[in-house]
């Protein structure tokens, strides 16, 4: 029986690490898929790096030379950005090719059509790895989804900026060291604005959204927040108050309406995500039947990735469940949907006066603020008091009460 060919579209972090592992489990591949699994073809930019890889493998920079060959199964693509990866795909689509992709920010923009073009062509995408790494999460949204209505997302989505925070707190690192480790690590993206400004979470965000609320909140209307204004003096001074930062994304459900937010959150100890240190990435899903259901493990990295991406295999060649059925649903919003009021804690440098709050919490040298309030309220704060952070704050803190707001 002919075996089944590969082709990886880059080979950097993720496409080394899918090819070594496809090697390395060669015998477990073929158990499982009844065929040989064979790597082809590998796409590269830069034809004179030396990669160690098999002579029989064709090496190309010419998409067009893969497209050549007599038979491609399944194209892996681990490419940085929209486009060629975009138009590859497309290619690769019409000509029967099962996808397997690690590529948010190209899906997060072009997943809803890609689906439907592989619908057309009979083929599968397996999409694994474009949120949290080597988490689980979306065919764990896929097999909550029948019956199940998810209420809310949250969690940390981003290794790279997890990973600076903690070595910022526990190792106190400067924010271009914590950085470099991350990028040696592979952790970080070429670009790595994306990760730290916020925009890989949301990316990540509007994926997971449009897998379980079945669309997307218009773009515009996200907040987005990174963690480059977080300085090691925050960290060092929320860390005495039993709090940590972190970038939490978050989609939910609030009166029928997909609301999403990517920024820095301050977590209690008591919280779940408190101990959510280095490249972990976590994800809580809130079902109408089952509850919370929380994932935990490595978001970014070379073997994680890899890990999502080839049991992607057994997905697209198996007939896991078609994703396209899943861009077929509608949204609905429950009774249940209802404002959350959130509790943010202010933190103010010098000793200017804030406006718009009347009582001050903690010591007077460390001028905190808790408050209670919704984000309209906070919206407004923030303007009054352009010179001050406000962070949300995530678990229970010690603090005996709080300065109550309303819009
Ligand atoms: N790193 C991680 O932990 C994770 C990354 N991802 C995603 O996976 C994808 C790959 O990431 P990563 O491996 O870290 O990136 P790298 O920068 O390490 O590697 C990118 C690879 O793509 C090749 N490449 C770039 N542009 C082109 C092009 N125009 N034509 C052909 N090849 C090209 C590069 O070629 P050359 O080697 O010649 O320069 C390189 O081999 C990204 O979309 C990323 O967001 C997803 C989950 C985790
Ligand atoms: N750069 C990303 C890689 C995985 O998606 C991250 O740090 O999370």
């Amino acid at each position: 029986m002919s075996s089944i060919k590969v082709a990886i579209l880059g080979f950097g972090t993720v496409g080394e690490g899918v090819y070594k592992t496809i090697n390395t489990h060669k015998a477990k591949l073929e158990a499982v898929l009844g065929r040989k699994v064979e790597v082809a073809a590998i796409l590269i930019k830069n034809k004179y790096k030396n990669r160690g890889i098999d002579k029989e493998t064709l090496v190309t920079d010419d998409f067009n030379e893969i497209l050549k060959l007599k038979k491609i199964d399944v194209v892996v693509e681990a490419i940085v950005g929209q486009e060629p990866a975009f138009t590859y795909i497309q290619r690769a689509i019409q000509k029967g090719c099962h996808i397997i992709t690690a590529n948010k920010e190209m899906y997060a923009i072009h997943g809803r059509f890609l689906q439907k073009l592989a619908a057309e062509n009979n083929v599968s995408i397996g999409f694994e790895a474009t949120v949290a790494g080597g988490v689980p999460i979306i065919q764990t949204l896929q097999q909550l989804l029948n019956i199940n209505h998810i209420v809310k997302i949250e969690g940390i989505l981003n290794g790279t900026s997890n990973y600076i925070l903690s070595e910022m707190r526990a190792r106190n690192l400067s924010f271009n060291e914590a950085l470099k480790s991350a990028q040696e690590k592979g952790y970080a993206e070429a670009n790595p604005t994306n990760d730290i400004e916020g925009y890989d979470a949301f990316y990540k965000l509007m994926i997971l959204s449009e897998i379980a609320f079945g669309g997307k909140p218009k773009w515009e209307n996200v907040p987005r927040e990174g963690i480059t204004a977080i300085t090691a003096e925050q960290i060092q001074e929320v860390e005495k108050i039993g709090l940590r930062f972190k970038l939490i994304a978050s989609i939910q459900l609030v009166e029928g309406e997909i609301i999403g937010s990517v920024r820095p959150t301050l977590v209690s100890e008591q919280h779940p995500l408190y101990n959510i240190e280095g490249v972990e990435n976590s994800v809580s899903i809130e079902g109408d039947i089952v509850g919370r259901i929380t994932l935990q493990g490595p978001g970014a990295g070379m073997l994680p990735t890899a890990s999502a991406m080839v049991e992607d295999l057994i997905h697209v060649l198996v007939g896991g469940k078609k994703t396209n059925d899943l861009y077929q649903k509608s949204f609905v919003g429950t009774e249940e949907d209802k404002k959350i009021k959130q509790c943010w804690l202010m933190i103010q440098p010098g000793e200017a006066e804030l406006k718009g709050v009347s009582t001050f919490m903690g010591s007077e040298r460390d001028h905190h603020v808790l408050l209670e309030a919704d984000e309209l309220t906070i919206s407004t704060l923030r303007k009054e008091n352009h010179w001050a952070s406000f962070f949300e704050v995530l678990g229970e803190l010690n603090y005996k009460d709080s300065v109550r707001l309303t819009s």
